[in-house]
């Protein structure tokens, strides 16, 4: 097995380590219900953007939510396996074989759209991306793979895990954007494991990156929020050997730094 201890970065500035809110995702086993977390989303969390995750539990709805918002410097959408019920953007449901994560939808999507208004950092991954992209009245191919002029953007279940998280397609960031300057080149080679994406944009919501079958991503919010990015692929995957996975943590953890240090001059004022 792998190193798979998480290294803490030190804090930076003398001040305190960004918080940032990770919401779990149910899962059964053996007739118990569970919130889960999958490590590979923990560590370059720890590891590259310096920041102290709290797992959120959402099987018990959102009372508690503006607490969990005033405890946060940051919001953290992780993937997922379950889609996002299409009622929640006005369709009938395509794929009923395919998993719901009811609670999650439920507590993700007002937690969007609080930490929005409150200016948090948020940053998404896969159904996190695709969580944003509906909080904000955008919509969701339910099956991409059968939608005419895409290419099939799943993985195939029965590699290894190591090939369905191995880079399979290109994604180009939009020339001139913050997104193309960090990556420091046109192009950059991503895996692929999802078989969902973005079909219209929720408000306020623009395109950071494409596919080379034009689907959209990456995301971004420049109208509404400092630092709202979201991303189709898995940048966590093994972060610490993918030099274009470290720069989105560390892009990630310097907006949450920064607010920490907004909050702590304005205390000190
Ligand atoms: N169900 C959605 C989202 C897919 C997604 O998040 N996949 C990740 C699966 C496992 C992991 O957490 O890495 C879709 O199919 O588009």
């Amino acid at each position: 097995m792998s190193d798979n201890k998480i290294r803490s970065t030190p804090s930076k500035n003398n001040l305190r380590k960004p918080v940032v809110l990770m919401s779990m995702g149910a899962q059964e086993r053996k007739g118990h219900d569970y919130q889960v977390m999958t490590h590979k989303y923990i560590q370059p969390l720890v590891e590259f953007s310096g920041c102290v995750p709290v797992l959120v539990p959402t099987c018990c709805g959102i009372e508690d939510l503006e607490q969990y918002l005033d405890m946060a410097d940051g919001v953290y959408l992780t993937g997922a396996g379950s889609n996002i019920d299409p009622a929640l953007y006005g369709q009938e449901n395509e794929t009923p074989n395919k998993g719901q994560d009811r609670d999650r939808d439920l507590f993700d999507l007002p937690l969007i759209r609080a930490a929005i208004a409150r200016g948090l950092p948020i940053f998404g991954i896969c159904r996190g991306m695709q969580e944003i992209n509906v909080a904000l009245g955008g919509d969701i191919y339910q099956k991409v793979y059968a939608e005419p002029g895409f290419n099939d953007h799943r993985e195939n279940p029965d590699d290894p895990v190591e090939v369905q998280y191995a880079a399979s397609h290109s994604v180009r960031p939009v020339a001139g954007s913050w997104f193309a300057e960090l990556m420091g080149k046109d192009e950059i080679q991503v895996n692929s494991l999802h078989g969902q994406a973005i079909r219209n944009l929720g408000k306020g919501l623009e395109v950071l990156a494409t596919a080379e079958d034009g689907l959209i991503e990456a995301i971004h919010a420049p109208s509404l929020s400092p630092f709202l990015f979201a991303v189709q692929w898995h940048p966590e995957w093994q972060a610490a050997k993918n030099p274009d996975s470290v720069k989105i943590f560390q892009a990630f953890g310097d907006a949450c730094h920064r607010r920490v240090a907004s909050r702590s001059s304005r205390q000190a004022a």
